[in-house]
């Protein structure tokens, strides 16, 4: 793997990878006396759908603020595409779209005309294709039939798909998005959701904040859970499924009775509480753990192979729900 010493603004050493489109290394913001960012290494392989997940006031915001250089982080560094910044930041950030707070939309002017705006801020934009630009990205969060409507008529999720669109007017090679299905409607959820995911076919890495598990489910190629500041957990989602390892349990009127014979069979961490046992059956064929219980007269009221999803494994991280609705 290709790699490259850079040094942050405090002259540490940050490790330029190529392979990883956002990379951090004890990435740390204090306000005051609040520790909001502690110590994070963010690793975003290039090509990613990278869910960055947790509950409200976790860090998020205040993480991605500091990747795009919205404000200083205390301590630690981070690069993005490969690049140290804030170091490159003026040959690097041209290739990143954000949506952070959003555009500053004009409200009196239409989405089109909004559009224009921005484009004709960009310097390094040729003002003779601009046309072409500000259509195809309205063509592609399919806001063309509604392009001369006021920017105040939008309703919330038309608004969101503008500020997509506004990332769109040059091509990126990393999308940063804040929250960017918050406060949508389930269809306005749904169009969002379709735009980043045809962002990332066409090859753009994204990172993305939610406090949704939902989302990252069924968008994100990568997940990254902060809680209080830290991030507890990070790898693709598929080795996190994977890690979930299957639990057997019996509910039965005799629990300890039934505790020994899975013990006596090989279950490992048996346990018991109320009318049920649970372990771990490894290798062993459920078939055979309910035929051992039976022969040593143990009334079995109910068998069960249970497997631990997504959420289960996030809160024995974080010890708190994800809000799974949306
Ligand atoms: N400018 C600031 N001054 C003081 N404290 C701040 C500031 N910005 C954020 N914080 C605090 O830092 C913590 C992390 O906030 P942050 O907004 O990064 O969390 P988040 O995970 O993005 O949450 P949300 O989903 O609510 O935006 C919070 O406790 C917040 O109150």
């Amino acid at each position: 793997m290709p790699s490259r010493s850079g040094t942050d603004r405090n002259g540490r050493s940050v490790a330029e990878r190529g392979d990883l489109a956002v990379g951090s290394t004890g990435l740390t913001k204090r306000f005051r006396r609040q520790v909001a960012v502690d110590g994070v290494d963010l690793a975003v392989p290039r090509g990613a759908v990278y869910g960055f997940l947790g509950p409200n006031g976790s860090g998020k915001t205040t993480t991605i603020r500091m990747l795009l250089g919205l404000i200083r982080p205390t301590a630690g560094g981070h690069t993005l595409l490969g690049r140290a910044m804030p170091a490159h930041a003026g040959t690097v950030l041209p290739r990143v779209g954000s949506l952070v707070e959003g555009p500053a939309f004009h409200p009196y002017l239409s989405g089109r005309a909004n559009l224009h705006r921005l484009d004709a801020a960009d310097r390094t934009a040729d003002p003779r294709t601009a046309k072409q630009r500000v259509d195809k990205a309205l063509d592609r969060v399919g806001l063309l039939a509604a392009a001369t409507k006021r920017y105040r008529a939008y309703s919330l999720g038309m608004r969101q798909r503008l500020a997509l669109a506004a990332t769109m007017l040059v091509p990126r090679d990393l999308l940063i998005l804040d929250e960017p299905t918050n406060g949508l409607d389930p269809q306005g959820t749904r169009e969002v959701r379709a735009i980043i995911t045809a962002l990332a076919a066409d090859g753009a890495t994204v990172l993305l904040s939610t406090h949704l598990l939902s989302e990252v489910e069924q968008i994100c190629t990568h997940v990254g859970v902060m809680h209080l500041g830290k991030l507890v957990a990070q790898a693709p989602l598929a080795q996190l499924r994977a890690q979930a390892v299957p639990r057997i349990r019996v509910d039965t009127d005799q629990p300890e009775d039934a505790a020994r014979v899975l013990e006596a069979l090989g279950v490992t961490e048996v346990e018991t509480a109320g009318t049920s046992a649970t372990g771990l059956p490894g290798g062993i064929a459920p078939e055979k753990i309910v035929a051992a219980l039976v022969h040593d007269d143990v009334p079995v009221r109910g068998f069960a192979v249970v497997t631990p999803d997504l959420e289960e494994l996030f809160v024995s991280l974080t010890g708190e729900g994800f809000d799974v609705s949306g």
